[in-house]
Order: C-alpha cells, then structure tokens, then sequence
C-alpha cells in the first residue's frame, strides 16, 4: 500500500535534499567523507566473521570509498549493490581481493554476476536525507526497503550522508525500516529501538 500523501511529501523533500547536498564543494565532500570513516571506525565493533554491504559512490553523495579501503585491506567481507529490475531487491555480491569492479548503472560499480552473494550482517546505506528518530529518504526507488524486506535477519542499518541533508522530521510509511545509527562528517548518532 502506497500513501498518496506521504509520496508527495516525500518528493518534495528530494528535491530540497538533493539541493542541500549539491552545495557543497569538492574540498568539503572530500574532508566530510574522511571524518566519516573516522567516526564509523571509532564506534562501530566490526566482528570479523561480518558481512558489511557499502556502496559506490554516485555523485555528490557522501563518498564510502574511505571505509571501503580500510575494510578491504582488512579483510573484512563487503558486498556491493546491482540493480537487477525495478520490482526487485538489490543484489548484494562480494568484491573478493584484487577482483575487477564492472558498470553496474547510475555511475556505479560491482563485483561480477559471478562474484559469490552474502547476506550483510550491516548495511552501510546512502542517504538523501534523514531525521533524529532514524528515519531516511532514498532515491524513491524501494531498492532497500525491498531488500531489507527478503533478507532471513534484520541487518544493522547505518545511514551515511552530509550533516547538511539531516531534516527535522522526515514521514515514514510502513515499509520504511528505521536506521539504527547515522555517520556524518560530525560524528555518528544512535537511534534507539523504540524511535
Ligand atoms: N551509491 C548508490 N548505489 C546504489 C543506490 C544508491 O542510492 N546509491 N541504490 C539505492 O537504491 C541502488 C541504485 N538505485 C538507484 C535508484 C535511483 C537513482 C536515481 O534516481 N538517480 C538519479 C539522481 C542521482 C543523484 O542524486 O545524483 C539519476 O540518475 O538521475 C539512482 C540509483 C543500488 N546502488
Ligand atoms: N518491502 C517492500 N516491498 C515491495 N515494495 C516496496 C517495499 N518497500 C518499498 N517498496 C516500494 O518502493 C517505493 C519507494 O519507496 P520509498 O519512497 O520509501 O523509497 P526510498 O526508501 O526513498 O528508496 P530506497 O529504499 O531505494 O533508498 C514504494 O512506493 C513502494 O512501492
């Protein structure tokens, strides 16, 4: 089910997020994506046995390369995202060492379609916005909602994104599963349970 008003709420948002995001300049991208690596590695106890999805950059995202190279020179196991259809969850392959990265669409790269799949046990998620009860907002396209919906057990969600793209208060609709902590330049905020 679909809630007309919350969808017309929440394009508008993009739009004035999209914005908050694009002006920035490069300096600021490239130091914000930096601290953020620092903050995610102070705070988050990674197992080694842990699976951890990242992403590719696109655009003037917040750029995960930073955490990205730390956790492969660590060996810890990352899988990327490829778009498969718009009605379908992402799917999460390993970028196994010194394996080649392919387009994947949107400006992104994968592993191969040969590559192994993993269910991440955290999921490093770009953000277009979000707000203090760990409410986000994506491209519109439903790739994680749907992902997180087919996954066996719930992942930890972490939010990555500028301190600029947070909002008051975001609409949640009921397929929205809610981060569990966001990392921006400025440090990492926990949600609790009941947010
Ligand atoms: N880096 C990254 N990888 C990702 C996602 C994401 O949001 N970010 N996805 C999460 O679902 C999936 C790709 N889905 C996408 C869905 C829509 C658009 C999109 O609307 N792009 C716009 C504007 C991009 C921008 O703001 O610059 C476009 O291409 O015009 C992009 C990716 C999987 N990989
Ligand atoms: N669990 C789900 N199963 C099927 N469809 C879903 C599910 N979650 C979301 N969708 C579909 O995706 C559409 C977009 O969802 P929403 O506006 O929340 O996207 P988003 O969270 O911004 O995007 P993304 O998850 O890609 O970052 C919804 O209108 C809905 O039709």
């Amino acid at each position: 089910m679909v809630d007309e008003t919350i969808e017309a709420a929440k394009a508008t948002l993009r739009v004035t997020a999209r914005a908050a995001r694009a002006a920035l300049d490069c300096g600021e991208r490239a130091e914000a994506a930096e601290a953020a690596a620092r903050h995610f590695f102070e705070s988050i106890a990674l197992q080694k046995s842990d699976v951890v999805a990242a992403y590719w950059r696109i655009r003037d995202e917040l750029d995960c390369q930073p955490i990205l190279i730390k956790l492969m020179d660590s060996n810890q196991t990352v899988v990327l995202p490829v778009v498969l259809g718009p009605d379908e969850p992402l799917d999460l392959r390993v970028w196994e060492q010194g394996a080649s990265l392919y387009e994947a669409g949107f400006g992104t790269l994968a592993p191969s379609d040969l590559a192994p799949r993993a269910e991440p046990d955290i999921v490093l998620m770009p953000l277009l916005a979000f707000d203090n009860r760990g409410t986000r907002l994506g491209y519109g396209g439903g790739y994680y909602d749907r992902t997180l919906a087919s996954m066996k057990k719930r992942p930890k969600l972490i939010g990555l994104a500028y301190s600029a793209q947070e909002f008051e208060r975001l609409p949640r609709d009921a397929h929205d599963v809610p981060l569990d902590a966001v990392v921006t330049e400025a440090g990492i905020v926990h949600f609790g349970a009941a947010a």
